[in-house]
Parts: structure tokens; C-alpha cells; sequence
């Protein structure tokens, strides 16, 4: 099941050396992390990044290794803005000139960079945003200016107080005309005493929801007064700007200025399925421990792990995890293919990519945070304690329903992907990849379910066809009630929360579908596909009913732990006293207690001044 979850042998591997090599260096310890101050962690997160560098560079880490040491250190830091979004930015727009420039500083960490694309006053809008760039061909320069409060740039990661660079996105104005969004590399700080440049403003935006947490990231806030920058700066793939100010389109399409988001949602889709799996692994790891109740006959208590209600709760969140994460694996194939074919200024699967995408990200992220509180609740008291790492697990992952676009914006990026596709089969016109099924809408429009008991229900062409119709029957119905409204845009506002679950419905078919495919695979190992089989079945039908799912779910029970055991985490990385490998759960509980700064003494710090005052006091009207 190992090999299922990473995707092979080799990747078993080399998480698990990458995993060791972290969870053995005492730099990256984390278990004290939610008892730093924000200065303290923040000082640690700097540490533990250039730890990490050194690491990378003395053991000649690959590519791969070195993430997945980045993924196991596990808090979130400049770092990820700057591998994660500051390098594929200059990648997917920059021409190869820039790329060669930049990327040569940046791959060998000399300059340290950003993507500061969202401003105070707009982020889901992109083209809402002020921030001007404006060409000045006397000086052959841009004028990079933020005009008001609202434009001034706001959260972007590391910008606070450690990134040297920054792709930032503003209007570019040149020959009096506005040509909207474009990307230009800026250069922050002195690269000599890490001083902000002449003209801008720097600062980070505060805390954040949680101890811990998101709070090890320095997002930022700047603004910009008339700070000028080389016109080779604008990263000019996808337009130009000539020496004498002419704007020049590129051939490719302008929604490629979209592409660093498509990437990282992408990536965020891998995130969420690990971050869920780390809930349920504790939940259920720790179900196994927790006991409460005996038999009326005075018989041994109850592992919590076998109230029925517990496994209804917890197991389509175990069955979620995996689907998540071979929905990813495929997500991860699809955005190389679209890439090698963009490569051949092939655009034609750019919109699917951009649904796919969108809405995968969506959907996992909110279902992610969701599972997460609720593993908190499973898991009783303790899960409240920090030391059972979940507040932080929650709280960092959060975010992840509204960074990198919100859950809702992007839905009905989907929904609006998907009314063009029902008008185009209703003109005719196959639709192919992902929304192929819409095709089939004869016989999906009228289509009655021949499934009658538990074992029809795990038959994978019964259940896809139940989600094909569900998906399709909702589309369609919006489609035509947005086709009675006065005009296709107060429809589709009329109609956006029907919309929404129209989009969210597409993509589970999706999700059920890349699980049903894994299915089919050679998968190796005795009794790894049935298991694969059933977690298929719970997740597919806790979507659609709850009933009927009792006894797939005491087929899963005998082997819910060796089934987090196979996400393969180690106690390090897990970071819960609730979900040690080794199920001590009470001690690790009693041992974390004693670590917090309130018990360093014994008499707390306050007592003469507040309390013991007020307990004289007492004492004394008590006595009057
Ligand atoms: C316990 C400790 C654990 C620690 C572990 C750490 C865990 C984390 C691990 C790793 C870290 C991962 C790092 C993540 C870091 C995240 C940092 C966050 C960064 C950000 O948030 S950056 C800012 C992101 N901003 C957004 O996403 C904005 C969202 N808005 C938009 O994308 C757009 O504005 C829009 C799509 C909503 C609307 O666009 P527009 O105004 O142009 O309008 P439309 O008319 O709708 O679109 C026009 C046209 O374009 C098509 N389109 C839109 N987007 C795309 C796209 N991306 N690609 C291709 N095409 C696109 C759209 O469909 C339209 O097409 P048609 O005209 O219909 O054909
Ligand atoms: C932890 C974190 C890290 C981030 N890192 C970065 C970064 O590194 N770089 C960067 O540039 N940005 C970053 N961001 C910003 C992030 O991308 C934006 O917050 C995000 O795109 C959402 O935009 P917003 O905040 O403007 O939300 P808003 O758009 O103001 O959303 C508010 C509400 O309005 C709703 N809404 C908005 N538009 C519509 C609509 N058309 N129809 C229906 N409902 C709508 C939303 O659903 C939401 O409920 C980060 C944000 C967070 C929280």
C-alpha cells in the first residue's frame, strides 16, 4: 500500500531517506514550535531554510530530494514563495534571456524572490489591480508607482522581511494607453545590508490565525513610489515593450499570464491530500488507543475506534485521503502534458487545465479544512491540545481554501468552463478529456440507476454513471434556467450558487473517476486493490447517500491503522503526541504538558503582582 500512496518503489524511497534525514537533525526539531513567540519562530524558519540550503548543497541533493526535504521540514517560509512561485513565474513568462539571467541567481540563492500579485484593496479580481507601471522612453525605464492605499501590495509570502526580489504585477501604461496586468522583476532590498530600495516601503502584515502555524511566513505589505527599473525587467513572453514604447502582443495566448496559478493549484491539490492524511492518520491511530465504555457485562472498554458512529465519520475522510491523492498524481500528469504541449504552441487543452486545476483545488482544500476540524473533534479533548498537532495542521492549511484563488471564485471559474461546453454539445460539437461524458447526453439525461444493493453499489461502471448523470443533469438544468434570464450574465449571477454545486459535482466525477482508472492499474500486493476497492466505494457513496455504507465500513475497520501506516510518516513529521507510531499516547501527552512556558516555574509569573494581592484582599473582607 506504500507503493499505491507514493506512486512507486523508488518514490517510497526517497521520501523515506528524506523524512529520516529531517526528522534526525535537531536544527529541524518543531515539537516546541507553537510556544515560540512570532519573532522567535520567525528567527527559527530563517535557521531551519538555511540549514536546509546547506544540506541540499553538501549531500548534492536532486531536484526531487530537495523538495521533499523542504516538505518535511514542514513550515511554511520564504522558501516556498520562492521555489514555488518566484522561479516558475520567470519560467512560464520570462524569454529565455530573462530566464537565463534570473534563474542563474536564483537557483544558486543569491537573490531571494516572491510573487507579489494581490494589493489591499483586490485579489480574487486580477485585472482589478492598481499598481502602475508606466514606460518612460527617455530613460528607457518603467516607473513602477503605487497610487493609493489600496494598491498597495498585501500578503504576498517572504515579501515582509526576507525576499531580495519580486515578480510583481501591475498596468502597464506605455504611449498614454492602459494595457492591463503584466509581470515585472523587481529588485526589493540591497542585496549588500537587506535594506529596502529607494521608493518602497516594506513591512509584514501581522499575525495570523493560530499558534504557530502560517505565522513562520513573513507576508508582506509594500508600496511604491515612482521606483524606476530597466525596461528589460517587464518579463516579456507573452508582450513586448520596445526602446521606442510600442506594445507588441506575443502569439500565445494573454491567459498564460495565469500560468504560475495553474501551476501551484496544481501542486496545492498534492498539499491537501497530505495534510488530510496526517488528520486521519492521527484519528485513527489514535482511535485505536483511546478506550471508552465497557460491555454492560463489565467486559473490557470500547477502542473508540469501533463505535460505528467514529468509523462514519472518519473513514470517508480516510477514503478521501487516497482519492485525493491519486486524483493529484493524474493532476500532476495532465499539467506536464499541457506544458510540453504549450511548449509546441499547442493551447488547446489551456482551458481544461485551467477547470481541472481550479476545481480540483477547490474542492480538496475545503474538504481538507473541513475533515481536519472535524478529525479535532474526533479525537475528543486532547485533539484541542496543540500537542496533538492538529490546531496546527488546521491552521495552516486553511488558508489554502483562499490562497492561490478562492474555493468560490474558482468554482465558478468551472461552472462557467462548463455552460460553454453544454452550449457547444447542444451545437453539436464532441467535447473531449474531462467533460468527454457530456457527450452521452441522451442517454445520461434519462438514465434510471439499476443499482439495488451494497454489492451493486461497488460496481465501477454503475458508479460512474451515476456521477456522469448527477454532474450532467445539473449542468444542463443551469444551463437552461441561466438561458431564461434577460441577459447570460444576470443568469449566471442569479444562478451562481446552483452553479457552484454544479462545478463541485464535475469535479468529483472527476475524483471518483481518476480513482476508478487506479483501479485498473497493475497494483501490487496481496489484498492492496480490494482494500483500494472499498476505499472507492466509501468515498463515491458518502457523497451521494449514507446509507449502505455500514458494512464497507466494518471491511475497512480490521485495517484502518495499516492503512495510515501506508502514508508512511514518521513520528517527526506527523508531529502528534495523539498519532505516535508506537500508540504511547498517554505519556507523550503527560511529557508535552511539561514543556510549555507556563510550567517553568511553579508559582506562575504575576502572582505577586495580580494574584496574590487579590487573594489577601479576600482573605481580609472575609474576615471583617
Ligand atoms: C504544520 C506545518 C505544515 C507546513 C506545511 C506547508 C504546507 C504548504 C506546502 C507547500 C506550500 C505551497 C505553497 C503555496 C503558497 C501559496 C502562496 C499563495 C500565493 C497566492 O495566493 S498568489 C495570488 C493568487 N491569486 C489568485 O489566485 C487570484 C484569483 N483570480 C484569478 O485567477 C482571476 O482573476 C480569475 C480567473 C478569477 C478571473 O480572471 P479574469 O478577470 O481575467 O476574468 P475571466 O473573464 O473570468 O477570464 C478570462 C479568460 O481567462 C480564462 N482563465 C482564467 N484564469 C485562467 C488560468 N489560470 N489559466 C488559463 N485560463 C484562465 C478564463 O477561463 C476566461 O476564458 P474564456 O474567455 O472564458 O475562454
Ligand atoms: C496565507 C495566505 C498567503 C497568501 N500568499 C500570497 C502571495 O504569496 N502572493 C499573492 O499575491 N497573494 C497571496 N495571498 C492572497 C490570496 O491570493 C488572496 O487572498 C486570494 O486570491 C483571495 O482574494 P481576496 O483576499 O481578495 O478575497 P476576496 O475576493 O475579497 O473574497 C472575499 C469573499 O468574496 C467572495 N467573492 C469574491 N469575488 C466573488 C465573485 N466574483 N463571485 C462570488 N463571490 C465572490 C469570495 O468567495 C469570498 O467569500 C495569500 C493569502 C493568504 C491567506
Amino acid at each position: 500500500m506504500k507503493v499505491a500512496w507514493a506512486g512507486s518503489r523508488h518514490a517510497v524511497e526517497v521520501a523515506d531517506r528524506m523524512a529520516c534525514l529531517v526528522a534526525s537533525d535537531p536544527v529541524f526539531r518543531k515539537d516546541t514550535r507553537t510556544m515560540l513567540s512570532r519573532k522567535e519562530l520567525f528567527k527559527d524558519t530563517l535557521k531551519k531554510a538555511a540549514h536546509a540550503w546547506k544540506r541540499t548543497v553538501e549531500l548534492h541533493l536532486t531536484e526531487e530530494e530537495a523538495n521533499l526535504l523542504r516538505l518535511y521540514i514542514d513550515q511554511p517560509g520564504y522558501v516556498d514563495l520562492h521555489w514555488v512561485m518566484f522561479v516558475p513565474a520567470i519560467k512560464g513568462q520570462g524569454t529565455e534571456e530573462q530566464q537565463k539571467k534570473w534563474l542563474t541567481m536564483a537557483y544558486k540563492f543569491q537573490i531571494i524572490g516572491t510573487y507579489a500579485q494581490t494589493e489591499l484593496g483586490h485579489g480574487s479580481n486580477v485585472q482589478g489591480l492598481e499598481t502602475t507601471a508606466t514606460f518612460d522612453p527617455s530613460t528607457d525605464e518603467f516607473i513602477m508607482h503605487s497610487p493609493t492605499l489600496t494598491s498597495s501590495k498585501w500578503w504576498p509570502g517572504g515579501l515582509g522581511k526576507t525576499s531580495t526580489h519580486a515578480v510583481v504585477y501591475a498596468r502597464l501604461i506605455t504611449e498614454g494607453k492602459d494595457y492591463g496586468i503584466h509581470g515585472f522583476i523587481m529588485q526589493l532590498r540591497s542585496l549588500d545590508d537587506h535594506s529596502p530600495l529607494p521608493g518602497i516601503t516594506i513591512g509584514d502584515i501581522g499575525g495570523k490565525f493560530g499558534s504557530g502555524a502560517y505565522n513562520s511566513m513573513d507576508n508582506g505589505v509594500m508600496r511604491l513610489d515612482h521606483v524606476r527599473i530597466p525596461r528589460d525587467q517587464m518579463l516579456m513572453r507573452l508582450a513586448q515593450v520596445t526602446r521606442e514604447g510600442k506594445y507588441v502582443h506575443s502569439d500565445v495566448p494573454k491567459q498564460l499570464l495565469y500560468g504560475t496559478m495553474v501551476y501551484v493549484r496544481q501542486t496545492i491539490v498534492a498539499d491537501a491530500s497530505r495534510a488530510l492524511s496526517r488528520a486521519v492518520c492521527i484519528a485513527v491511530r489514535y482511535g485505536a488507543i483511546r478506550k471508552q465504555f465497557g460491555s454492560k457485562a463489565g467486559g473490557p472498554e470500547t477502542q473508540v475506534l469501533n463505535y460505528k458512529t467514529q468509523q462514519s465519520r472518519l473513514f470517508p475522510f480516510l477514503a478521501s485521503a487516497y482519492a485525493f491523492r491519486f486524483v493529484g498524481q493524474w493532476l500532476k500528469w495532465l499539467y506536464t502534458d499541457v506544458t510540453q504541449k504549450l511548449e509546441s504552441k499547442d493551447f488547446s487543452t489551456l482551458p481544461e487545465a485551467h477547470a481541472c486545476t481550479a476545481g480540483l483545488k477547490s474542492v480538496t482544500t475545503s474538504a481538507t479544512a473541513d475533515a481536519i476540524e472535524e478529525c479535532q473533534k474526533l479525537c475528543g479533548g486532547h485533539g484541542y491540545l496543540n500537542s496533538s498537532g492538529l490546531p496546527e495542521l488546521f491552521a495552516v492549511n486553511l488558508p489554502a481554501c483562499t490562497y492561490e484563488g478562492d474555493n468560490v471564485v474558482l468554482l465558478l471559474q468551472v461552472a462557467r468552463f462548463l455552460m460553454k461546453t453544454v452550449s457547444q454539445v447542444a451545437s453539436g460539437k464532441q467535447p473531449v478529456g474531462t467533460t468527454a461524458y457530456m457527450g452521452n447526453i441522451q442517454h445520461l439525461m434519462q438514465c434510471k440507476s439499476v443499482v439495488n444493493t451494497v454489492e451493486d453499489w461497488l460496481n465501477p461502471a454503475a458508479i460512474k454513471e451515476v456521477f456522469e448523470a448527477r454532474a450532467l443533469r445539473m449542468a444542463v438544468n443551469c444551463a437552461q434556467n441561466i438561458s431564461k434570464a434577460p441577459s447570460q450574465e444576470e443568469g449566471f449571477s442569479e444562478l451562481s450558487p446552483d452553479l457552484v454545486e454544479a462545478a463541485v459535482a464535475h469535479v468529483q466525477l472527476i475524483i471518483v473517476t481518476k480513482f476508478i482508472e487506479k483501479l485498473q492499474e497493475d497494483i501490487l500486493g496481496h489484498g492492496v486493490k480490494e482494500q483500494l476497492q472499498k476505499l472507492c466505494g466509501i468515498y463515491a457513496l458518502h457523497l451521494i447517500h449514507n446509507e449502505r455504507l455500514g458494512k464497507l465500513y466494518a471491511q475497512v475497520r480490521p485495517n484502518a491503522v495499516a492503512l495510515v501506516d501506508a502514508f508512511d510518516y514518521t513520528d517527526h513529521y506527523l508531529g502528534s503526541a495523539l498519532g505516535r507510531y508506537d500508540g504511547d499516547v498517554y505519556s507523550a501527552l503527560y511529557k508535552e504538558a511539561w514543556k510549555d512556558p507556563l510550567n517553568e516555574t511553579v508559582v506562575p509569573d504575576g502572582y505577586q503582582e495580580h494574584l496574590r494581592p487579590l487573594l489577601k484582599q479576600q482573605l481580609k473582607l472575609s474576615r471583617l
